[in-house]
């Protein structure tokens, strides 16, 4: 069997997600929102940035806000916030690159090694798609904490395009049920040496002020 090729920074197009509603935080353009003195997207763009050989910024809202952090910005084709997969959608449909990284614009502190451990993984495994799983805080407190996947972290084949056109003109909205079409992995950050609350978002005005005082 030949091993296939690994996958490099260059192959990849990073996508921050930054097309939702905001509700929980009363509304608010979520990604505009200041973390420790910048805009919450733009944390995610330089982060991502320094991962990948190309970025894009998914938004439905104050796109020429969006577009002042310098790269390009497309709000979702489907219509009345569809929900993440429609920015997975509008990504795939921009991506020139073999591979799309797609990332939530709500959690701030993701790993640096993000790109390369899921590129990794999906070459390892032969998967078309590697997805985070990672620590969560427990609803009870002092509860222990539980391995989730997070499926808003997912680097995509971006020959998964056709497939993610036919699956959301058929009314499709949930990314695992989408996922679990395709040859996934999933990808755990509890390694040693992971910090564990590098996959908490801020769903809420007071997760956001409660992630801030944290140092990553
Ligand atoms: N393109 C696009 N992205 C979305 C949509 N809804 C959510 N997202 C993104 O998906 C990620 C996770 O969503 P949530 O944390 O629920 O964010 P949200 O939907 O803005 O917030 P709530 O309305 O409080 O659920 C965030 O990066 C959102 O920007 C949507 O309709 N379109
Ligand atoms: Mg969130």
């Amino acid at each position: 069997m030949t091993t296939p090729p690994a996958i490099t920074t260059g192959d990849i197009t990073g996508l921050v997600l930054a097309g939702g509603r905001g509700t929980r935080m009363g509304g608010v353009d979520k990604g505009l929102q200041n973390f420790n003195g910048t805009a919450l997207a733009m944390h995610a763009v330089m982060r991502l940035g320094m991962q990948v050989g190309e970025l894009m910024i998914n938004a439905n809202r104050n796109l020429s806000a969006y577009e002042s952090f310098g790269v390009p910005v497309w709000p979702d084709g489907l219509a009345d916030y569809a929900g993440p997969l429609a920015g997975f959608l509008t990504g795939l449909e921009h991506c020139e690159t073999p591979y799309l990284l797609t990332v939530p614009c709500d959690t701030p502190l993701f790993p640096l090694d993000l790109a390369s451990r899921l590129s990794e993984a999906l070459v390892a495994n032969d998967a078309e798609i590697a997805m985070v799983s990672a620590p969560e805080p427990s609803e009870d407190p002092g509860g222990a904490t539980a391995l989730r996947a997070q499926p808003v972290f997912c680097l995509l084949n971006a020959t998964l395009l056709e497939s993610l056109v036919r699956f959301t003109q058929a009314g499709g909205r949930k990314i695992d049920k989408w996922t679990a079409e395709h040859r996934t992995v999933l990808v755990p950050f509890d390694q040693p040496g992971d910090a564990p609350d590098a996959f908490f978002n801020a769903n809420t005005l007071a997760e956001l002020h409660s992630l801030e005082s944290q140092r990553n």
